[in-house]
């Protein structure tokens, strides 16, 4: 990962003046990205390969456990089969690019989560992502969520994913926004920062533009759409307004912040709508797990039912696949 976003000293009224959102025109954009593509299926491959490499594999489960994390582990290190992966021309070496970005995990299984990619010899490919600051709500006093971030990065974490309080946007406390998320930066430390906005919770998109663009002042390295505990997660119109933001950030600070979506994300096709859209607001520079991710918890069997499908020319039966 590059240098931490140094965000702004003070909260800029002038990086807000675009948070105007003409909502029929992002539908309209939202509409053309994902009518706009025909795929040869080489391309798709591709494409989907590369979805790989930035997911962040995640189970976020009242359930879970220090062994089916462990097993998340093994998964985001050899996501594909190793007859699948051969015949896409890779093979499972040292230099393998084909892995997921990293594992996103609670603050209490990133020692599973460590130890099992320390004994893989992946530790510095595949990067441990905690959630943190009372996810998915927010609702805990500000300094349980300062000290739940210093302790999931005591245990090993390199990436926290904060929620924003959404309280603090739908009554316009933006300064006070402001304040929390630069004050949860400090608490990151060098571990990077990525800061949830549970967009769907938002009301409307110019909120959206508007926590995006305070969540980067303050020091956001990514800002990612949903905790995919919401009703509405990731959408491609939230997804469009990010971007914009993220672009208009760019232009005024010379600084690349990266974009998660999360929550939903289940299949090829979804994973391609976000790779275009980056590809189309963004550009190609922000093609990579530096500055791209998908948060999620599902999404990797159906890529994998996708290349299967596009090497063989057969739809495989369920007994061909791993079991997650
Ligand atoms: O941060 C990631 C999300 O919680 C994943 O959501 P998902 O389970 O809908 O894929």
């Amino acid at each position: 990962m590059g240098r931490n976003n140094p965000g702004c000293n003070i909260l800029d009224p002038g990086l807000l003046e675009n948070a105007v959102v003409n909502l029929s025109a992002v539908n309209e954009q939202a509409t053309k990205l994902v009518n706009s593509r025909c795929l040869k299926n080489e391309f798709e491959a591709a494409w989907l390969l590369k979805a790989i490499t930035c997911i962040d594999l995640t189970t976020l489960a009242g359930d879970d456990t220090s062994s089916n994390v462990t097993r998340l582990c093994r998964k985001a290190a050899r996501p594909l089969p190793e007859d699948l992966l051969n015949y896409l021309g890779f093979e499972y070496d040292a230099d393998c690019p084909i892995r997921t970005a990293a594992v996103c995990v609670y603050p209490s299984k990133v020692e599973a989560a460590v130890a099992t990619l320390h004994m893989l010899g992946l530790s510095d490919k595949i990067n441990v992502a905690s959630v943190a600051t009372g996810f998915p709500c927010g609702q805990t006093p500000l300094f349980t969520r300062l000290e739940e971030i210093k302790w999931a990065v005591k245990q090993g974490a390199k990436e926290i994913d904060i929620v924003i309080d959404r309280s603090l946007v739908l009554t316009g406390q933006w300064e006070r926004l402001y304040n929390e998320i630069k004050e949860m930066r400090d608490a990151c430390g060098d571990a990077h920062m990525k800061a949830i906005l549970a967009a769907g919770e938002l009301t409307n998109l110019s909120n959206v533009y508007k926590a995006s663009t305070i969540a980067m002042m303050a020091g956001a390295d990514f800002i990612k759409t949903s905790t995919g505990k919401e009703s509405i997660n990731a959408t491609i119109p939230i997804g469009i307004v990010m971007c914009r933001a993220i672009a208009d950030y760019y232009k005024k600070t010379n600084f690349k912040v990266g974009l998660k979506p999360a929550g939903g994300i289940k299949t090829s096709n979804d994973a391609i709508n976000w790779l275009v859209m980056i590809k189309e607001i963004l550009g190609d520079a922000w093609l990579t797990p530096e500055l791209f991710r998908i948060g999620a918890s599902g999404l990797l069997s159906d890529l994998e039912h996708r290349l299967y499908q596009i090497v063989t020319e057969k739809i495989g039966e369920p007994y061909e696949f791993s079991m997650g």
